[in-house]
């Protein structure tokens, strides 16, 4: 150990961490009810089950969630039909465990997404999971990509472009740190490049909403002009936006908060200088939708081994 650099130190220590809670009003011995699962901590034996966690595929849709662990099963070999089977006793999300990947959807907005994330974040705590990595596999709006570009985010901002979450805790306006981790973004990059579709990287703007919180026209409301919409999403560009969202500065800073590497992957499904309508059709915002989905898989492979399968 002595001779260890400091990298590699920082490396084993976080290869060593659980996921981290803060909360001293959740006893060990206590039951935990993850009502948002159906699951409780007692119920299952949630190391057995949920222990071998190393990733967790994240999106808002069901559907897409799906077909993530359905490419990982094909992508890691992995044919014991763990794929199919969704551990969700709720209908408010679906849950597959293939192999070292939990896929868990998180619906759309930061208060869905924050709910699955506490009740998966505290599942794999009590799993006594190591070493877990998170993405958020989406899409979003570009600003001057072509339409299926990748964005792996270097950055969260929310609407006033801080690095920040605000969160209102016992009505009192709090703000969390929305941080990544710059070298999982780097070693998403490096495979990005050898894909075969664009990738950018560039900050994400998280959006408290779809129409108005992201400057488009076509809301049932508008107050503000078309040079007013342009001149908002030139400045976010010119402040080194890229892509704009829903969950963004919220995933970042509970990746912070529970200390494990998060990034966030998402495709761009409009060009927002062009236009605010998703108009292109089903199939084409499928296959952009692939797209984060094999970057990231390509990054589990990368850091998985198989388990040896025991003689006896
Ligand atoms: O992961 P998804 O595709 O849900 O991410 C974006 C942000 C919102 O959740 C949703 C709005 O269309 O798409
Ligand atoms: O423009 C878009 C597209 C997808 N998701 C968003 O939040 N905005």
């Amino acid at each position: 150990m002595a001779n260890l650099k400091e990298s590699e130190l920082k490396e084993l220590e976080i290869e060593e961490r659980c996921l981290r809670l803060s909360n001293p009003h959740l006893l060990p011995d206590e039951d935990d009810v993850l009502y948002h699962f159906g699951l409780t901590k007692h119920s299952t034996d949630l190391p057995v089950v949920f222990g071998d966690v190393r990733f967790v595929c994240t999106g808002g849709s069901v559907g897409r969630l799906a077909c993530v662990a359905q490419e990982i099963a094909t992508s890691l070999g992995i044919t014991d039909g763990s794929d199919r089977r969704n551990l969700c006793n709720s209908d408010r999300y679906c849950m597959y465990k293939v192999g070292p990947a939990l896929c868990v959807n998180h619906g759309m907005g930061v208060p869905s997404l924050s709910i699955m994330l506490i009740e998966v974040i505290k599942l794999l705590h009590h799993a006594r999971c190591k070493n877990v990595t998170f993405f958020r596999i989406g899409t979003s709006g570009g600003l001057g990509l072509e339409p299926g570009t990748v964005v792996v985010s270097n950055a969260a901002v929310n609407c006033e472009l801080k690095p920040i979450h605000v969160q209102y805790v016992l009505g009192q306006r709090t703000e969390r740190p929305a941080t990544l981790d710059q070298k999982l973004v780097q070693e998403l990059l490096e495979i990005g490049s050898t894909l075969p579709f664009p990738v950018a990287t560039g900050a994400t703007m998280c959006a408290d909403d779809f129409y108005e919180g992201q400057g488009r026209l076509d809301g049932a409301f508008c107050e503000y002009s078309m040079e007013d919409k342009f001149k908002y999403i030139q400045t976010l560009f010119d402040a080194g936006v890229r892509n704009i969202e829903m969950e963004s500065v919220c995933f970042a800073s509970m990746m912070t908060r529970a200390d494990v590497r998060g990034a966030i992957v998402c495709a761009t499904i409009v060009n927002r200088f062009d236009g605010d309508q998703v108009a292109i059709d089903k199939a084409t915002i499928k296959q952009f939708e692939t797209r984060p989905m094999d970057l990231v898989i390509a990054y589990i492979k990368r850091h998985w081994k198989k388990p040896e399968v025991s003689a006896s």
